[in-house]
C-alpha cells in the first residue's frame, strides 16, 4: 500500500529531518504514528501525500509516485491536517464543490456522519465552531472513501462523545483495501481503535510493530515488587511501578501504549534488540 526507502528530507539544506527513512505499510490496517513534537510526524504525512517531496530516496503509495501529484492519486488519498480551515461555504456548497473531486464520494455517507457527530448540515461554515468544522473536515475525509487517510491529531478540538463516535466510525471505514494512519499525542483516545503502532524518533523510524505482536514480545505489568525479568523501562505510579518488560514468559498482558512510548525513546537499544531477534 504504501513504501517509503532511503527517504532523506529536511526543510533547511544543513538541516535533516530524516536521514534514511524505511517503512512500509500494508493495506487493512489502522497505523498510529507516534513522536516527540517535532519528531516530523505531519511532515511524513504530507510527503505520503504529495504535499512535500523527498530530498532522496523513494515514496510509493498504491503505485504512485505522491510527488507526481496525479489526479488518479490524490482521488484516492485524503490528508485531514491538524489545523483544519475551511472556506466560509453552506456545508451543502462545500460538499458539492469539493466531493467532485473523489469518484468514491458518498454523500449519503457524508449526511449520516454529520448527523451522528450531531452537526446540522443546514449550516453555514462560519456558524460552526472550531470542534464543529473539524467534524465537517473529518465527515467529509470518511465520505470520500480514499484508500488511504491520513489524519493528523484528528480528536485535537473533539468533545468526548465525539472521540467515541469517531472511533466507531473510523472503524466502520477500514477494510481489506483502505489503510488510516493516524499521527496523535492523544493515544489513549485511539489505543482501542489502532491495530499497528510506527514510532518516529530522531529521524527513523525505530518501531513498525502490530499491537499482537508487541504484545508477544513485550509484557506489562504494575510491579509491587523485584522481577527477575528483563525491564526496559519502568515509572513509578500510586498503584506501584508501571514497568515494560522483554516477554520471556509469554505472559499476556495489556499493551499501555504511552508506556510502550517511553521504554522505546528512553531504552531504543533494548527495543530494537528485542524487536530484530
Ligand atoms: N514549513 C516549515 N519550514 C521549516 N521548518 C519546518 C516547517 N514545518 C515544520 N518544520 C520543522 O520540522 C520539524 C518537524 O515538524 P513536524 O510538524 O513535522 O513535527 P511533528 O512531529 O508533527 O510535531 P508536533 O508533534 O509538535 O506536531 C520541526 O522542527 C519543525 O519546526
Amino acid at each position: 500500500m504504501l513504501n517509503i526507502n532511503h527517504l532523506k528530507f529536511g526543510y533547511k539544506p544543513k538541516k535533516t529531518l530524516f536521514e534514511n527513512v524505511n517503512l512500509h505499510l500494508s493495506a487493512g490496517h489502522i497505523y498510529g504514528l507516534l513522536g516527540k513534537n517535532g519528531a516530523g510526524k505531519s511532515s511524513l504525512l504530507r510527503m505520503m501525500c504529495g504535499l512535500l517531496f523527498p530530498k532522496e530516496g523513494t515514496i510509493e503509495a498504491m503505485g504512485f509516485m505522491p510527488m507526481q501529484r496525479k489526479p488518479s492519486f490524490l482521488q484516492q488519498v485524503y490528508f485531514v491536517p491538524e489545523e483544519v480551515e475551511l472556506p466560509h461555504l453552506q456545508i451543502k456548497q462545500f460538499v458539492k464543490v469539493n466531493g467532485a473531486f473523489y469518484p468514491a464520494f458518498n454523500v449519503e455517507q457524508f449526511t449520516l456522519l454529520l448527523t451522528e457527530f450531531e452537526v446540522n448540515i443546514d449550516s453555514h461554515i462560519k456558524d460552526l465552531s472550531y470542534g464543529q468544522q473539524k467534524k465537517v473536515v473529518i465527515a467529509f475525509a470518511i465520505a470520500t472513501n480514499a484508500r488511504l487517510l491520513l489524519l493528523d491529531e484528528p480528536t485535537n478540538g473533539l468533545d468526548i462523545p465525539s472521540k467515541a463516535q469517531l472511533r466507531k466510525v473510523l472503524a466502520g471505514h477500514i477494510n481489506e483495501d483502505s489503510c488510516i494512519i493516524i499521527s496523535t499525542h492523544q493515544i489513549r483516545d485511539l489505543d482501542s481503535l489502532i491495530d499497528s503502532i510506527i514510532i518516529l524518533d530522531n529521524g527513523e523510524i525505530i518501531l513498525n510493530e502490530s499491537t499482537d505482536r508487541i504484545t508477544e514480545k513485550l509484557a506489562f505489568k504494575v510491579l509491587n515488587q523485584e522481577t527477575a525479568a528483563p525491564i526496559l523501562y519502568a515509572e513509578p505510579s500510586l498503584a506501584g511501578q508501571l514497568t515494560v518488560l522483554e516477554n520471556v514468559n509469554n505472559e499476556a498482558s495489556k499493551l499501555d501504549i504511552e508506556l510502550l512510548f517511553n521504554a522505546a525513546t528512553v531504552n531504543k537499544p533494548e527495543l530494537l534488540r528485542i524487536f530484530n531477534n
